[in-house]
């Protein structure tokens, strides 16, 4: 049975929405995470950092429905769930922004807005669709969020990059989400326009929302976060809330850590290897008639 998310406006601040409890999941013979245990909570922002291939995506996956875990336990608002689809975990009200947004390019700014939820009827009987209604308030709730587009009727192509992120954040708040899921959503853009989506992302964990932030970027993921996950293989290697981690702790731990030492002195040992040989060299030179 799936479990819905209480509404954002009934949870305080801080009450878990979802809880994943020593989660694995293995593609075949592949373990793609282990053991993860993470919480998103009301108000609050949860970020997952990792490089390629240390789990990020699984993870989310299994909140947004599109993949079910095989080992451990998640709860949806205190109760253990399996989505079975994508859709299930929306009806949930968890909502996924990913990087590729399924926008249509040429497609009016509200209209996408809208897409698949589209106002249809009205008083008048077989009168189509709510234009008039829908561009208002996808103007309205773009506003709401601080994003001003030049014209609701401008193609979402034309947009930036940032500014289509911030449209999508906007339409998961309209349509009710209470945990939305950011696949890295500054990953492509610039210094200008990721400060713009780390607005918006504030914006939506100010509104109540669960949000879960995915990213590379230490720095971007300090500037909203309650909470961080590093992952590494598969596996948590840091787990902290904000007042128990700095940002350079943070960043040491993504750059690679432990890891990156044992590499400055290998390298620092190659160093000395090849400065021999060059020693070496010039003294066969040297020595040569
Ligand atoms: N559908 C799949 N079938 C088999 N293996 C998979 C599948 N999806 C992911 N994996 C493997 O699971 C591991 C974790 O991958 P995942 O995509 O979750 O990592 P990620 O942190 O999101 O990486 P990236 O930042 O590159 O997207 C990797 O070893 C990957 O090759």
């Amino acid at each position: 049975m799936t479990e819905t998310v209480e509404s954002a406006s009934r949870v305080a601040t801080g009450v878990p929405l979802i809880e994943m409890i020593d989660v694995g999941k293995s593609y075949g013979a592949i373990r793609a995470i282990k053991g993860i245990s993470l919480t998103v909570r009301a108000g609050e922002v949860t970020c997952v950092l990792g490089d390629n291939g240390a789990g990020k995506s699984t993870l989310i996956k299994i909140m947004a429905g599109l993949h079910d875990h095989n080992e451990g336990t998640m709860l949806i608002s205190g109760k253990e769930t399996t989505f079975s689809s994508p859709r299930e975990a929306l009806a949930a009200g968890i909502a996924t922004v990913y990087q590729d947004l399924a926008v249509v390019g040429l497609m009016e700014t509200w209209r996408n807005f809208f897409l698949g939820a589209e106002l249809v009827g009205s008083r008048i009987p077989f009168s189509g669709l709510r234009i008039r209604e829908m561009k208002e308030i996808a103007d309205q709730e773009l506003r709401k969020m601080g994003v001003v587009v030049k014209d609701i009727d401008q193609p979402i192509g034309t947009l930036s990059g940032g500014q289509r992120q911030c449209v999508a954040i906007a339409r998961a708040v309209y349509f009710g989400a209470k945990v939305l899921i950011l696949d890295e959503p500054t990953a492509a853009l610039g210094v200008k326009q990721s400060g713009v989506v780390l607005k918006y992302t504030a914006a939506a964990r100010d509104a109540g929302l669960g949000v879960v932030f995915i990213t590379h970027n230490p720095h971007h993921a300090y500037m909203v976060g309650n909470h961080f996950t590093i992952l590494k293989l598969g596996q948590t290697v840091l787990d902290k809330r904000r007042d128990e981690v700095e940002l350079d702790e943070l960043t040491r731990q993504m750059a690679g850590g432990d890891e990156l030492t044992e590499l400055s002195h290998e390298l620092k040992a190659l160093g000395g290897m090849t400065s021999a040989i060059h020693t070496l060299d010039s003294e066969i030179e040297a020595n040569e008639p």
